[in-house]
């Protein structure tokens, strides 16, 4: 990882990381069955025409049922392939064999996949991140490719989702983060406050 922003965000992503990582495999597995049932449930997720959703590698929050669930519901499914610096598509999967290891080995759509449009307001997008605090702030991997992506797409239902041990003290903020509207853990949903009242807030 090179020119990750802040030294700040860069401790607090290797703290992060290392947490996720050391969650016991049967802790994970159940943690990863609450937050994809508590997902499925909510209705973010049941009145969503299509979803955009990242696929899961190393230790992240699982989404592989999320991705089956919404291809077997009908929904129109999309996942991310990094095409450049900070820059990133989503593409139409038909079903989840249509991924196959891209950027760092993580599982993306091959090419004969149709490159989706931007998400609009009827679309859920399921982000990923290394850690997040109850406002929404959110840390990834330091590539910049969802802030950029959703800066084009102010429309679309954003839902991340992560362990409840990724969420923190208040993370430092820049001006471009592009944050959730709810966060899935195992053990709640959090609403985060939008634009307006996090001003106030903070
Ligand atoms: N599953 C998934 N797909 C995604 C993202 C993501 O966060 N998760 N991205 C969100 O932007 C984009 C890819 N961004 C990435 C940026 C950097 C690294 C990276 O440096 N990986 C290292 C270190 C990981 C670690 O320490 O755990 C590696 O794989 O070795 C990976 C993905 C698009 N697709
Ligand atoms: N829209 C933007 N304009 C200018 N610089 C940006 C923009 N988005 C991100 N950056 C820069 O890119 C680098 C990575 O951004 P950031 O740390 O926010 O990524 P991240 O949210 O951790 O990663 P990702 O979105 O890929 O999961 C930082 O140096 C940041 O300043």
């Amino acid at each position: 990882m090179k020119n990750t922003g802040t030294e700040e965000k860069k401790d607090i992503r290797k703290q992060y990381l290392g947490i996720r990582k050391s969650i016991p495999s049967d802790v994970r597995a159940d943690a990863d069955r609450r937050i994809t049932e508590r997902l499925l449930e909510s209705s973010l997720f049941l009145e969503a025409q299509s979803v955009y959703c990242y696929v899961s590698y190393g230790h992240e929050a699982d989404t592989r049922r999320i991705l089956e669930e919404s291809l077997r519901r009908g929904k129109k499914t999309a996942a991310p392939r990094v095409l450049g610096k900070r820059r990133m598509e989503f593409f139409f999967l038909e079903t989840t064999e249509d991924l196959s290891p891209g950027f760092h080995s993580i599982p993306e759509p091959v090419t004969k996949c149709e490159m989706a449009p931007l998400p609009g307001s009827d679309a859920l997008v399921i982000m990923p991140g290394t850690a997040f605090d109850r406002k929404g702030a959110r840390l990834g991997y330091g590539g910049g490719y969802y802030d950029a992506y959703l800066s084009r797409c102010p429309e679309c239902e954003r839902a991340a989702i992560a362990y409840s041990v990724q969420i923190t003290q208040l993370l430092p903020r820049e001006p471009h983060d592009v944050r959730p509207h709810v966060i899935f853990t195992e053990k709640e949903m959090i609403v985060c406050p939008q634009e307006q009242d996090f001003r106030e807030i903070r």
